[in-house]
C-alpha cells in the first residue's frame, strides 16, 4: 500500500514531557483522515512537525513517498495548510489578503478569484476582512491554503469555535475538495461529531499516542449494541453466566452482555431464571460513536 503521508515512530519531547510518542500515522491518497484527540493530546504538535515548522525529536516522515527531512521544500510546495488562528490584515479585503500570499507563492493572479469561488466567498471579494464572521475567516483561511493547488491539505481544527451552520459549511467544503478536486485531507478536531460524517479514516491520539487508526466503519462496529440486564443479585447473576462461559461487563448497576445472537441471549436469560435470579429489565443499548471515542480516550487515562 502506498501512502501519501507516513510517519514512523514520530516522537517529540519538550523537556521530560513526550507530547508525541512513536506515532505511526498512515494516510492514503484521496482520503479524508480525521485526526482526533482531546485538548493537549498532541495534534497541533504533530501537525507542526508534518508541516516542517518544528523538528521531531526522533522518527521519520515521508510525504509523497519522499523524506520530509531532506526534501522539505519540494514537498511543502505540494501541501496546503491551515493552522490555528491564521493571521489576516483586517483592514485589507479578502482579495488583498490573498494577494499577499500569492506574491510569496508566485502563482498567477487568476488563482485568487478561483480559490474565492471554491470557498464561496466570491461575493465578498472586495470586502474588508474585519467585517467577516468567524466562519468566513475560516473559509478565507482555506482559500489561502488552496492557493498553491495542493495535493495534500492539512487543516488544524478548522471548525473550532464555529456555530453549527458554520461547521456544516466547512464540512461541505471539505467534502467537495476531497471528492471533486481529489485532494487528500488531514483534518484535526477534538470532537468526533465534527468529522464523523466526513472522515473515511480516523486516527485517535491521546497523550501523544495513536490509540486507534482505522476506517470509520471499523470504528462504527465498536458502536454495535450490547444487551443490558438489571437483576436483583448482579454478583450471583454474573457468576452464573461466567460459569456457563458467558463473559459480562458491569456498569451502572447493570450487567452488560456483548453483541450476541438471539439464541445466546435466550440461553443467558434461561440460565438466570433457572438459578433463581429475578430479572427486572432487559434492554438493548447502542453506544454512539462519540461515547466510544470518549471511552477510548478515558481508558487510556486510567492506565
Ligand atoms: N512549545 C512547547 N513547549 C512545551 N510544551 C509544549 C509545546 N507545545 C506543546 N506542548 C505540550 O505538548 C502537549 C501537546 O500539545 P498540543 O498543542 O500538540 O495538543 P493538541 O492535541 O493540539 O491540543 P489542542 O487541541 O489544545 O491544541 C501539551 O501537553 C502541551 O502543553
Amino acid at each position: 500500500m502506498e501512502y501519501i503521508l507516513e510517519t514512523k515512530e514520530l516522537t517529540k519531547r519538550f523537556g521530560k514531557e513526550e507530547a508525541v510518542s512513536k506515532l505511526d500515522m498512515k494516510i492514503k491518497k484521496g482520503e479524508i483522515y480525521g485526526f482526533l484527540g482531546p485538548n493537549g493530546a498532541g495534534k497541533t504538535t504533530t501537525i507542526r512537525i508534518l508541516l516542517g515548522l518544528m523538528k521531531p525529536t526522533s522518527g521519520s516522515i515521508r510525504i509523497f513517498q519522499e523524506n520530509l527531512d531532506t526534501e522539505r521544500i519540494s514537498i511543502l510546495k505540494r501541501v496546503g495548510s491551515l493552522v490555528e488562528n491564521p493571521s489576516y490584515y483586517p483592514h485589507l479585503t479578502a482579495y488583498e489578503n490573498l494577494e499577499a500570499s500569492r506574491k510569496i507563492l508566485e502563482v498567477p493572479k487568476a488563482r485568487i478569484q478561483e480559490v474565492l469561488n471554491i470557498v464561496g466567498l466570491s461575493d465578498v471579494t472586495n470586502k474588508k476582512v474585519k467585517g467577516f464572521s468567524l466562519g468566513m475567516k475560516q473559509r478565507l483561511g482555506i482559500a489561502n491554503s488552496l492557493m498553491n493547488n495542493p495535493e495534500l491539505l492539512i487543516l488544524d481544527e478548522p471548525t473550532n469555535g464555529l456555530d453549527p451552520s458554520g461547521i456544516i459549511e466547512i464540512r461541505n467544503l471539505i467534502n467537495r475538495l476531497a471528492n471533486e478536486a481529489g485532494i487528500t485531507i488531514l483534518i484535526s478536531s477534538h470532537l468526533l461529531s465534527e468529522v464523523d460524517q466526513l472522515a473515511t479514516t480516523v486516527g485517535i491520539i491521546n497523550k501523544g499516542k495513536l490509540i486507534f487508526q482505522d476506517s470509520i466503519d471499523v470504528m462504527r462496529r465498536y458502536a454495535q449494541q450490547s444487551i443490558s440486564i438489571k437483576v436483583n443479585d448482579s454478583e450471583k447473576a454474573r457468576n452464573m453466566l461466567f460459569s456457563n462461559g458467558i463473559k459480562t461487563n458491569y456498569e451502572n448497576g447493570r450487567i452488560l452482555l456483548p453483541e450476541l445472537a438471539d439464541m445466546e441471549i435466550a440461553e443467558a436469560i434461561r440460565i438466570l431464571v433457572e438459578s433463581g435470579v429475578s430479572i427486572y429489565r432487559v434492554e438493548e443499548e447502542k453506544r454512539s460513536l462519540e461515547e466510544i471515542f470518549l471511552q477510548m480516550t478515558r481508558e487510556e487515562e486510567d492506565d
